[in-house]
């Protein structure tokens, strides 16, 4: 920070953590009266509206309870006509209710923390500035709006300009002026904990103060320290995909969420969470992010996974198994196939086979019916003329119009066939009969049947699922959604191009896609950001740099075991990473006992400790759990729970953890290029500590 900009500020309550040196602490009431007055006055407002939200509240559950009570009571008198009306009032009164506890709810969180900044802006043909202040959601009283929603176009001002000139898109058009002030609060309890005068964007000891924390159980809202650059596309409206790639805790998730927040927000006439959904590596990472959206007043969004699809559009047509776990298979043949099924020169092939595919194998012949008769080469037009349609749908709509061409002719009303036997007749012209015999032919054609392997009888590998429902889509159809208008992909980098192209069949609608090419999980996975790229031709990428996660010197840490050029970690201090070594297994296990003694004795919330593999978690649990509290996370959990955490390398991705415990950071376990994407990924879900046990020489990955 610059002199000025240092002289420009006034800290009011400096955040406790940061500023260790001590410098006689600003006194809130003393140097903001007006603040501090302010602050009184919503609250009494913020009483009261609470007082009529309850009444009102009241009202509906006694309105409710009255016509139930007449609807009893009168049972056998009241006519259907009657009985129908009351029933529906019910439903309105219901509803109306659950919307006044939804107002009274929000008003009561806003009794906690009412807002939690203030800016004042003149308009440019304006002579005065006008205040507004900031907060989780919009409130107003006697027709005043006393706070403005973080995600009105006039908040936008806070998280993107400094004092000086400044404007705003409202939906009328663009207003520009001048940004006169802007000041930060932390209100809690409705008590005024620090406030601070700025001249510059957003402040970083408030940013650093809130990344200081221990971590809470689930992801939290960062309403009040959204970055500029985060900003930008959390209010991006317009782009029809937007690839975030962003390095570890760059706030990507954080950020796909609060942009839903803000598109439910903008769009609310016609987007709703239901229309929502956010494709994510497992259910515990779910469960993770689950408070975000409702923290911030909307309904929480579905969350699916990419077998969850799979299992919907393969239903009664084919089996297929899970994923196998790269690490704990030692196949060279699978790994081999998957591998191959992993790259954009896979679809190109798949592309190639299905350009020439309809016509391969539909051989029209003529159609008769006693003196009605489709010729062949007229069936091969309207088939032709359908291409846009999946080869049976395309012979659903022929069968329709020789149905309707016949029935035109058929000036003697003589008999016809229906539509249904037109349809056999026409799929018995098929030289294919299913979208199983058609992947075979795929292959045999390509020349490339040693990539298939079925391991049981109609049941596909994982790495067959995708590219089966690519082709299903070609020749049967795929159920598309109408109900999802926006799709969220977390972890983009663990999806293959042939995944994508599935999605974009199946979910025509804007998109945030976001991850990190530099956490790859899995080493038979073998596509770019440069194919993502080309799959969304015309989407916006957008970069995130900086790491706000993890204190500088587990960011640097990191940094020594993949080198990412742009990684930039936020100033924050902490203790350099512990490297312990150990002198066989039972010291291992004694040290990391001391550092689960040591966390249990510390003000931190949740210890990770993170595994390569699966079972390795598996056993460390099975010693651990023998004399301390602990849970696993293995692909089965569902929730994220305080405490201590055992897991692989695999299940932590998403997450993070106050401290983070790395055992076994040897050469034997650490060695190849793909382990250090995984020991980079394990270090980053630190926040405040790190510390790697090992036994044997330490892992070489990690460098000078
Ligand atoms: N502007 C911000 N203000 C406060 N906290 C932030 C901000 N941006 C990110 N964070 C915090 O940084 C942490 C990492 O965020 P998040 O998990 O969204 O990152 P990510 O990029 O998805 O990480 P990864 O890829 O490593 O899983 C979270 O604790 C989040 O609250």
């Amino acid at each position: 920070m610059t002199d000025a900009q240092q002289v420009g500020r006034r800290a009011l309550h400096a955040p406790a953590r940061i500023n260790k040196d001590k410098k006689k602490e600003p006194d809130v009431t003393q140097d903001f009266p007006d603040e501090i007055a302010h602050l009184d006055d919503i609250k009494g407002k913020l009483d009261d509206a609470i007082k009529q939200a309850n009444d009102s509240v009241e009202q509906f559950d006694k309105e409710y309870m009255d016509t139930k009570r007449y609807m009893v009571e009168h049972h056998g008198e009241i006519d259907p006509h009657e009985m129908f009306q009351n029933e529906l009032a019910l439903k309105q009164i219901d509803s109306r209710g659950a919307f006044a506890v939804e107002i009274r709810d929000k008003l009561a969180k806003l009794l906690d923390s009412p807002y939690f900044a203030r800016i004042d802006f003149r308009e440019a043909s304006k002579e005065t500035p006008a205040t507004f202040y900031i907060g989780r959601f919009a409130f107003s009283h006697a027709n005043e709006l006393l706070i403005s929603d973080w995600r009105s176009p006039i908040a936008g001002m806070f998280y993107d300009c400094e004092v000086g000139p400044a404007g705003y898109d409202a939906p009328a058009g663009r207003i520009d002026g001048e940004l006169r002030r802007k000041r930060q609060f932390k209100i809690k309890n409705g008590e005024m904990e620090y406030a601070l005068e700025s001249s510059v964007n957003i402040q970083d000891d408030i940013l650093q103060r809130e990344l200081s924390h221990t971590s809470d159980e689930k992801m939290k809202s960062i309403i009040t320290t959204i970055q500029k650059e985060q900003n930008l596309i959390i209010r991006n409206e317009k782009a029809a995909a937007l690839l975030i790639q962003g390095v570890a805790g760059s706030g990507k998730t954080s950020i796909a969420l609060h942009r839903i927040a803000y598109l439910l927000y903008r769009f609310k006439d016609r987007l709703s969470a239901k229309n929502v959904t956010i494709l994510s590596p497992n259910k515990v990472f779910v469960d993770y992010i689950s408070n975000v959206l409702p923290e911030l007043g909307e309904e929480p969004i579905y969350g699916m996974s990419f077998a969850d699809i799979a299992e919907v559009q393969l239903e009664g047509i084919i089996h297929f198994k899970p994923d196998k776990d790269p690490l704990e298979t030692d196949d060279p043949k699978w790994a081999k196939r998957v591998r191959f099924k992993s790259t954009l020169d896979f679809i190109k092939l798949m592309d190639e086979y299905l350009t020439r595919m309809p016509e391969s194998v539909f051989e029209p012949s003529d159609y008769s019916f006693g003196r009605f008769c489709a010729k062949s080469e007229w069936i091969q037009n309207r088939f032709a003329a359908y291409d846009k349609h999946p080869v049976k749908r395309r012979l659903q709509m022929i069968a329709d119009d020789i149905h309707d061409r016949f029935e035109t002719d058929n000036f003697m009303e003589e008999p016809l066939p229906n539509t249904r036997a037109v349809l056999k007749s026409l799929t018995a012209m098929l030289k294919v009969k299913n979208t199983l015999s058609l992947y075979k032919d795929f292959y045999k054609q390509m020349n490339i049947s040693d990539k298939f392997v079925m391991p049981a009888k109609k049941t596909l590998e994982w790495a067959d699922v995708y590219p089966f429902m690519y082709l299903h889509a070609a020749f049967e159809g795929l159920q598309e959604s109408q109900v999802i208008r926006h799709l969220v992909i977390d972890e983009m980098q663990d999806y293959t191009p042939v995944q994508y192209a599935v999605m974009n069949i199946l979910f025509k609608c804007q998109k945030t896609i976001l991850g990190d090419f530099g956490q790859f999980i899995n080493p038979n996975h073998l596509h770019t950001l440069g194919d993502l790229r080309q799959i969304y031709k015309g989407a916006e990428l957008v970069e995130l740099n900086k790491s706000y996660r993890s204190t500088y010197e587990i960011i640097t840490f990191a940094k020594r075991i993949q080198n990412v050029a742009s990684l930039e970690a936020v100033e924050r201090h902490g203790d350099a990473p512990d490297l312990i070594y150990c002198r066989n297994e039972q010291e291992e296990l004694a040290q990391i006992k001391g550092k689960i003694n040591t966390f249990q004795s510390s003000e931190n919330v949740t210890l990770g400790i993170i595994l390569k593999t699966n079972s390795m978690a598996k056993a460390l649990y099975d010693v651990l759990s023998r004399n301390y509290e602990v849970h696993l996370i293995s692909p089965e959990s569902t929730t994220f729970m305080n405490g201590i955490s055992i897991t692989s390398i695999q299940m932590s991705k998403g997450l993070e953890f106050d401290e983070v415990i790395i055992p076994a950071a040897n050469n034997e376990t650490y060695s190849s290029q793909y382990d250090r994407s995984l020991l980079y990924i394990a270090c980053t879900r630190a926040m405040h500590r790190l510390s790697l046990t090992y036994t044997g020489e330490l892992t070489r990955l990690i460098g000078a």
